[in-house]
C-alpha cells in the first residue's frame, strides 16, 4: 500500500479533535467484555477487605447476590469465584472441592438466584481447598501428581457445572485436564458448560494479593513451577493453547496479563479463537499503589490498561477494576 508522505499525511490531523479521534478509534472497551473475579467467604453479612488488594472484599453468601446485581446493572456479563474455605476443611487431598456444598457450590446457587442470566466462571483446581496451598494432589516429595490430580478436577468440575456454573476453568496447568473435564460435561448432560483453560498460566510473582485472598499464601509449601509455565517461554505457550483446544477447550487464557501482551497477540494471531487475559492481583495492586503514592491517576491507568488488552487481541479481561472500569465507561 502507498501512502502520501508529509506534508500530505499529518498524522495528527486526526487526532485533533476528540470526535475525530472517536471515529477512528481501532479498538473499543464495553463492560461486556468484562469478567469480575469475586472472593467469597463464610458467616454472615460479611464483606472482609483484603489488605493487599485495597478496594477488594471477601463476600458472604448473603451477600454475593446483591453484589452480582451491581454488576448486572454495570452490564458486566460475567463473574469468576474463588472461595476462601475455612481453614479445618483444608485437607492434603482437598477434598472439600468435591463437596457440593461446599462455599463455591452456595455461591453459585445464590447468583443463578439474584441474578439468573449472569455468566458464572468458577476456577477449577484444589489450591483453596489443599492443606499445603497446591493445586493439586502432592506425593511425598512434593510432587504434584498429574493423573491423580486430574480425576479429582474433572469431579470439581462435574460438582460445579451441577451447581450451576456456566463456564468451568481449570487454573491449575496439568497435563491432559482439559480432554478429561470436556469427556466427563458431556457424558454428565452438561453439554453447554464451556470450558475456559489457563492455557499459558505463568508461574509468576504477580499472584500474591490473590493467596492472601483466598487464605492459601500462607500454606503453600515451595512454589508451582513444576506445573505452572516459565516465564522466559513462548513457543510452550502455543503448545499449551494448541493442546487445549485439541482436547476441547472453548477459549483460552492468558495470565497474567499486561507483562504478557505478546503472548497474547501470539495466540491470537495463531489460533483465531477467543482468548481472554487475568489482569491479576499483583498487577491490580500495582495500579492501586501507584494511586496511593500520587504516582498516577486511577481511571486513566485501569482504562489505558483494559484498552491495551483488547488491542493485543483480546476478547475479554478478567480484572478486579472491573465494576470500576464499567463506572468509567457508562460516562
Ligand atoms: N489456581 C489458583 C489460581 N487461580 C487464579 C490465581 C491467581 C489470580 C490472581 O493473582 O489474581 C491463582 C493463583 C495461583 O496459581 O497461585
Ligand atoms: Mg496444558
Amino acid at each position: 500500500m502507498t501512502q502520501a508522505s508529509f506534508p500530505a499525511l499529518r498524522l495528527r490531523r486526526t487526532r485533533a479533535s476528540a470526535w475525530s479521534r472517536a471515529l477512528v478509534a481501532e479498538t473499543h472497551l464495553s463492560p461486556a467484555h468484562l469478567i469480575w473475579p469475586l472472593f467469597v467467604t463464610e458467616g454472615q453479612g460479611v464483606t472482609d477487605p483484603v489488605k493487599t488488594l485495597p478496594g477488594v472484599s471477601r463476600h458472604s453468601i448473603d451477600r454475593i447476590g446483591a453484589v452480582a446485581k451491581e454488576a448486572k446493572a454495570l452490564g458486566i456479563g460475567c463473574l469468576a469465584l474463588f472461595p476462601n474455605t475455612p481453614r479445618d476443611l483444608r485437607t492434603h487431598d482437598g477434598r472439600e472441592a468435591l463437596n457440593p456444598d461446599n462455599l463455591m457450590c452456595r455461591a453459585i446457587r445464590a447468583i443463578k438466584d439474584a441474578v439468573p442470566d449472569i455468566g458464572v466462571l468458577t476456577d477449577v483446581a484444589l489450591d483453596p481447598y489443599t492443606s499445603h496451598g497446591h493445586d493439586g494432589l502432592v506425593d511425598a516429595t512434593g510432587y504434584v501428581l498429574n493423573d491423580e490430580t486430574s480425576e479429582l478436577l474433572v469431579a470439581q468440575a462435574l460438582v460445579q457445572a451441577e451447581a450451576g456454573a456456566d463456564i468451568v476453568a481449570p487454573s491449575d496447568m496439568m497435563d491432559g485436564r482439559v480432554g478429561a473435564i470436556r469427556a466427563a460435561l458431556e457424558a454428565g448432560g452438561h453439554r453447554n458448560v464451556q470450558i475456559m483453560a489457563y492455557s499459558a498460566k505463568y508461574a509468576s510473582a504477580f499472584y500474591g494479593p490473590f493467596r492472601d485472598a483466598v487464605g492459601s499464601g500462607g500454606l503453600l509449601k515451595g512454589d508451582k513451577r513444576a506445573y505452572q509455565m516459565d516465564y522466559a517461554n513462548a513457543e510452550e505457550a502455543l503448545r499449551e493453547v494448541a493442546l487445549d483446544l485439541a482436547e476441547g477447550a472453548d477459549s483460552v487464557m492468558v495470565k497474567p496479563g499486561l507483562p504478557y501482551l505478546d503472548i497474547i497477540r501470539r495466540v491470537k494471531e495463531r489460533f483465531e479463537v477467543p482468548v481472554f487475559a487475568y489482569q491479576v492481583s499483583g498487577e491490580y495492586a500495582m495500579i492501586e499503589a501507584a494511586v496511593a503514592a500520587g504516582a498516577g491517576d486511577r481511571d486513566a491507568l485501569v482504562l489505558e490498561a483494559l484498552t491495551a488488552f483488547r488491542r493485543a487481541g483480546c476478547s475479554g479481561i478478567l480484572t478486579y477494576h472491573a465494576a470500576h472500569a464499567a463506572r468509567l465507561l457508562a460516562g
